[in-house]
């Protein structure tokens, strides 16, 4: 098929190297004039796992260019996959989307075949029947469903397994305005995907619905998890972990996304929440439920938080390991990390920091007000509290032993993931967060 992708950034470039690396024709389009240099030079201008390797099967299926017209004459389907910044309110911005299809809709206004304009970026529910089908109808003056099609099909793609999550999908979700475009869309995902996923395929405000709740009810599981983590921690003998991998056997829970920790952060799943709720309340509704999985997921760093301060001397310096939301990435948007960090600095402790890919961002966003380290074990040096954050598996291989005697003696060591559990560690006071203690010694309690 011939494809146009306009926004060639995180998602959209590894759409597009998706699409031509399974011999689609794809016309590439980006404002950014450093992305479209890199890809007609033949480099990849974006950091994710094996869009480099996947590129060099694309390049010969993939152009770019700067001119819209070019795009939409040249493709049957033009995938829209560009920012959609959350406003103080909550809601997504349709802005960019929007700029887009005022390129877009003169071209329709002049091409006499079917077109379908595919909107893949997240979007609040009620954007495409109140917003983006009257724009495109108003200036191209033809009919939405009969002489174009609309489509919203968003992706359930996790940042570091974008190309992975793309190829072997659960499910694609097309949301339509007629069944031609959804036919077509649907071809473009059957010949792509390595797999056979579910295609489920629906009305436009059902799909941005779905898309939206899905995120919101993965995080509701991670909330849970914390919430029993919290009560778990008071309950002498019991572990968060034994409990929820128990409960993940039934297929009714499932196991994914069920670990109790230091919650969840990024670019998506906090705003979508936030936006979810904007959503709601403009349906005149209320997501309750999505308020207490927000304020159970800011209470994780209040309970670290809290830990350190009953367990160390506020002179002791806290070395905090990991600062990105997650492994595997060097991005700290809405970061548990560098929230904990900036509460222990507002309550005037000594903090040092590490992490193997963040540190540049952390230090933007955090300035010169912690001490940053690239050898974790320079960070530890004289640490009174070592707390154990973004589950970077270089953490579990450290010399703990050597860390034993780098730090204070009984050092605290607070384990948000429980990652060191059956570790030999050295001279540490050890809790592993959602982990109840059950040996209560004086002048020790915290000892396992
Ligand atoms: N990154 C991800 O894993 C996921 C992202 N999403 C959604 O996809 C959308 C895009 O996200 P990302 O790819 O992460 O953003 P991004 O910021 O990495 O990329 C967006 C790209 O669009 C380009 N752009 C903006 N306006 C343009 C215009 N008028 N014409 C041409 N290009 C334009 C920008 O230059 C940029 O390269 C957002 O709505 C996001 O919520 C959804 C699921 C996963
Ligand atoms: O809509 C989006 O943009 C994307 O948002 C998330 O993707 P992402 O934010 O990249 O990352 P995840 O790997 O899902 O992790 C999100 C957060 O959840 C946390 N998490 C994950 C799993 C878990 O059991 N517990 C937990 O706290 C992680 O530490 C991380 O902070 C979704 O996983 C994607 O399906 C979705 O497409």
């Amino acid at each position: 098929m011939n494809i146009s992708v306009i926004g060639l950034g995180k998602l959209g470039l590894c759409t597009a190297a998706c699409f031509a690396a399974r011999g689609h024709r794809v016309i590439g389009l980006d404002k950014n004039k450093y992305i479209v240099d890199k890809l007609q030079a033949k480099q990849c201008p974006i950091d994710e796992n094996d869009l480099k390797q996947l590129l060099d099967k694309a390049w010969q299926n993939l152009t770019t260019t700067t001119d819209t017209e070019n795009a939409i004459f040249n493709s049957e389907i033009t995938l829209i996959i560009v920012p959609t910044p959350s406003g103080p309110d909550g809601r997504f911005s349709n802005k960019y989307i929007e700029d887009v299809l005022y390129a877009i809709a003169p071209v329709l206004k002049k091409k006499n075949e079917f077109h379908v304009v595919d909107v893949v970026s997240t979007v609040m529910p009620g954007s495409c029947d109140k917003c983006f089908k009257p724009l495109l109808e108003n200036i191209s003056g033809k009919v939405c469903g009969r002489d174009f099609g609309l489509v919203y099909n968003p992706e359930f793609v996790a940042l570091g397994s974008v190309i992975k999550d793309f190829l072997d999908p659960d499910m694609v979700l097309i949301g339509t305005s007629d069944e031609h475009s959804s036919a077509l869309v649907r071809d473009l995902y059957v010949t792509t995907c390595n797999n056979s996923p579910h295609i489920v395929i629906m009305s436009l405000i059902n799909a941005e619905i779905t898309k939206l709740s899905l995120n919101c009810f993965v995080t509701m599981k991670i909330s849970f998890a914390n919430e029993l983590a919290s009560i778990c921690e008071k309950v002498p003998g019991a572990d968060i972990d034994v409990i929820t991998d128990t409960l993940g056997l039934d297929t009714r829970i499932g196991k994914k996304y069920l670990r109790g920790g230091l919650g969840f952060g990024g670019p998506c799943f906090p705003r979508d929440n936030m936006a979810f709720q904007a959503f709601a309340k403009e349906a005149g509704s209320e997501a309750r439920l999505g308020a207490q999985v927000v304020a159970i997921n800011n209470s994780v760093v209040e309970r670290l938080f809290n830990i350190i301060v009953k367990k160390t001397n506020k002179n002791q310096r806290i070395a905090l390991l990991g600062l990105s939301y997650k492994p595997g990435t060097h991005i700290v948007e809405e970061s548990q990390s560098i929230r904990l960090a900036k509460r222990l600095v507002n309550a005037g402790y000594l903090v040092a920091v590490h992490d193997p890919e963040a540190l540049s961002n952390a230090r933007d966003v955090l300035g010169e007000v912690v001490t940053y380290h690239d050898d974790p074990y320079l960070c530890v040096q004289g640490a009174g509290a070592i707390v154990l954050l973004t589950n970077w598996m270089i953490y579990k291989h450290l010399d703990w032993r050597r860390i034993g005697n780098l730090t204070r003696d009984g050092a605290l060591l607070l384990d948000s993931w429980r990652v060191l559990k059956g570790v030999k560690l050295g001279n540490f006071r050890y809790i592993g967060l959602g982990v109840g203690l059950d040996r209560i010694t004086e002048g020790n309690p915290y000892e396992q």
